[in-house]
């Protein structure tokens, strides 16, 4: 195109995209005006306030943020232009200025090509510089031309230097992700990608396209996103509202299984049975063990009335209720309703009158009806159920080795469940019990990151929330860093009721530079996992190994890699093992640099000290690695941790190291 055409062109897109902010800005004045007559025009309190809180909601998704360009590329179909972008911007009188990037017709922006171009003549994709637009990028598909990974927004976009928490890709998304971003609502799947591949992205930004197809079912079940810790909790956590969704809920596996406070340690070996999946078994043996056969009859006196009923017919109605497969304080519920059923009858045939809601309300809590509930189907807490297996292992009988028992067993129980302090693995079976206790209400949606260090017992209390709906499983079996980390996908499916999901892979890297890459893939022969390489479509980036003659002179050669990496834009990171932490803080505050922890992800110091253990899933621009050996060192699985730490440079990475690196990563030199 000659410069003047350029131009002209350039001046025409950014008028639309004017044109486009001021339509925006007239849906949100309207709906906003709508929001404070809301409460004027509805009938009754009930409406304005449900009125008022759909108001409030279409408002704040209809926020613009006018450092995101509100489109990002345009589809030329048959002579029309289609803007594709965020959301649908419509102008007064309802014609689509922007089509959302959700909209079926927008999928072609992301998955035509020269060889299936679906309609599209050109694909245009559009450069923006602090939220002006400044470039385009045209693939003529009807002429053969197509760009793939080698567009230069694309490359551009990847190689920003990464500062703040962690934002949305529509912009970018690529084939092989937007197939599993636009996957049906009832497909589970599983995501098995190396680091960077963009599975948080494709995990979030499935989340808001099933919102968008399935918005008012969603809206009641809900879509829930699990990730591994509050700080990539706080990561991410800017994304979905960026892209207008504002309900989903956010939560750590902890957070989910919060019954109670962590008041209790527990010894490895005692973790390691609590979340294995045999203690579901165990906790429902304990429970429904606990069902006796009834023995006595029911005697009741009802004014001048006596009624009985045999042991037979409750045995009878006590068998078939556990037959049913309630849960079990709804099993108790039904054999409650049923012998006051038979009550009813035998007053009906006395009396010829039919009892009504007050009687059977009252027969349902007659001594000798309690007293028989008691007996035969006691009432449960989840409290009172785990305090009994843990204070009285042996009922676990030949579920578990003897060893197993002995480490579950409580050297001091707790007087009664109220006083007992849990540990955070018995908290996992608190939920194991609730959930044989009452039934869980299942979410419609649920995305899971990390998913690699569930535990069969996590991953049962997800299948718990997800019964009724889908899930997305994401993760990468060589970060697997928890004791009880998956080494095969079909176990932690099964684990979550979905045995027949998907297992599909993402193998093209946008984080991790090649240098870096090659470094960490030095260590995935000793990480026991069938994984494929991650493939990096970065070929920028620096990799620098700082060896530092003794070990007091760490902190100074950190400091000096901190100082250099600030003469870079982007954020920096300190990765160590975590007792080194507070040591590293100290000594870089004490040099004049302003420090962050990872959870505070709008703080102004531009560097953050992180402990090795809550690393997964950030990124920052320049990373270094503070004594591997240590970081290798903490933990049983410290390889696996070592992989996660070198694979979260953006841009840069230095590994500042007084002892000898691990064995695995030795070789070759790299600087
Ligand atoms: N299609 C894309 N276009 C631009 N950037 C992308 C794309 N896909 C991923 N990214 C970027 O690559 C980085 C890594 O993505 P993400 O965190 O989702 O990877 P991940 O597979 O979850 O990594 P990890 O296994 O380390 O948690 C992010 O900065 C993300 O924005």
């Amino acid at each position: 195109m000659p410069p003047s055409d350029l131009d002209t062109e350039l001046t025409a897109e950014r008028n639309h995209l004017a044109a486009s902010r001021a339509a925006l800005r007239r849906m949100r004045d309207r709906a906003q005006a709508l929001f404070s007559t809301g409460s004027e025009v509805a009938g009754d309190p009930y409406s304005a306030e449900s009125l008022g809180r759909t108001l409030s909601r279409r408002v704040a998704e209809l926020a613009d943020d006018p450092t995101t360009p509100l489109f990002f590329g345009r589809l030329d179909i048959t002579d029309t232009n289609y803007y594709v972008g965020r959301r649908h911007v419509t102008d007064d009188v309802g014609e689509p200025m922007v089509l959302d990037w959700r909209a079926p017709l927008s999928r072609s922006f992301y998955r035509a090509s020269a060889r299936d171009p679906q309609g599209v003549s050109t694909r245009r994709r559009f450069g923006f510089v602090h939220g002006e637009l400044t470039s385009f990028e045209d693939e003529h598909l009807d002429r053969g031309e197509e760009l793939g990974t080698g567009s230069r927004i694309l490359t551009a976009e990847i190689e920003r230097p990464r500062v703040g928490p962690m934002r949305d890709i529509v912009a970018t998304i690529q084939p092989e992700q937007d197939e599993l971003v636009r996957a049906e609502l009832s497909d589970s799947i599983c995501v098995q990608g190396a680091p960077g591949t963009g599975k948080t992205a494709v995990g979030l930004h499935r989340a808001a396209y099933l919102l968008y197809l399935h918005r008012e079912r969603l809206r009641r079940s809900g879509v829930l996103v699990v990730g591994p810790n509050s700080a990539f909790l706080s990561y991410i956590s800017a994304v979905l509202p960026a892209l207008g969704e504002v309900e989903v809920q956010q939560a750590t596996v902890d957070d989910l299984v919060a019954h109670a406070p962590v008041r209790a340690t527990d010894s490895p070996v005692a973790a390691l049975v609590k979340h294995d999946p045999r203690m579901a078994e165990v906790l429902r043996a304990a429970l429904w063990g606990r069902l006796a056969k009834p023995t006595e009859p029911i005697m009741v006196s009802d004014g001048s009335y006596r009624w009985r009923i045999d042991p037979e017919p409750l045995r009878r109605i006590v068998d078939e209720a556990g037959r049913e497969g309630l849960p079990y304080a709804l099993g108790r519920e039904r054999v409650r309703a049923r012998v006051v059923g038979l009550l009813q009858r035998q007053s009906e045939y006395r009396t010829g009158n039919s009892p009504g809601e007050a009687w059977l309300r009252k027969m349902s809590k007659v001594a000798p009806v309690r007293e028989f509930l008691d007996a035969t189907w006691p009432a449960m807490t989840p409290e009172a159920l785990v305090v009994g297996v843990l204070s009285d292992p042996s009922v676990a009988g030949d579920l578990l080795t003897e060893p197993e028992r002995e480490a579950l067993r409580w050297t001091k129980p707790p007087k009664t469940p109220k006083s007992a302090k849990f540990s955070a693995a018995d908290l996992v079976l608190l939920d194991e019990a609730s959930g044989l206790l009452e039934r869980r209400q299942s979410f419609g949606h649920v995305v899971v990151d990390e998913a690699q260090d569930l535990s069969p017992m996590q991953a049962r209390a997800i299948a718990r929330r997800s019964e009724h709906g889908s899930v997305t499983l994401l993760g990468d079996l060589a970060q697997g860093t928890a004791p009880w980390a998956a080494s095969r996908w079909q176990d932690t499916l099964a684990h979550l009721g979905k045995p027949d999901a998907a297992v599909v892979p993402l193998t093209v890297g946008f984080r991790v530079p090649a240098a870096v890459v090659a470094l960490a893939n030095r260590l995935l022969p000793a990480l026991g996992v069938n994984v494929p390489e991650a493939v990096s479509l970065r070929r920028d980036g620096d990799l620098s190994m700082v060896p530092v003659a003794e070990p007091a002179g760490l902190s100074a050669a950190t400091l000096v890699e901190v100082t250099a990496a600030l003469e870079h834009e982007g954020s920096v990171a300190v990765i160590a093992a975590d007792a080194a932490v507070d040591d590293l803080h100290r000594h870089l505050a004490a040099a004049g640099v302003q420090t962050a922890t990872p959870a505070d992800v709008d703080s102004p110091a531009r560097v953050t000290v992180v402990p090795a253990t809550i690393v997964k899933g950030l990124e920052y621009d320049h990373v270094i690695v503070a004594e591997p050996a240590d970081i290798v060192a903490a933990e049983p699985r410290g390889l696996h941790r070592l992989y996660v730490v070198l694979t979260r440079a953006v841009s840069r990475l230095s590994v500042v190291h007084a002892k000898p690196l691990p064995d695995a990563l030795e070789g070759r030199s790299f600087s």
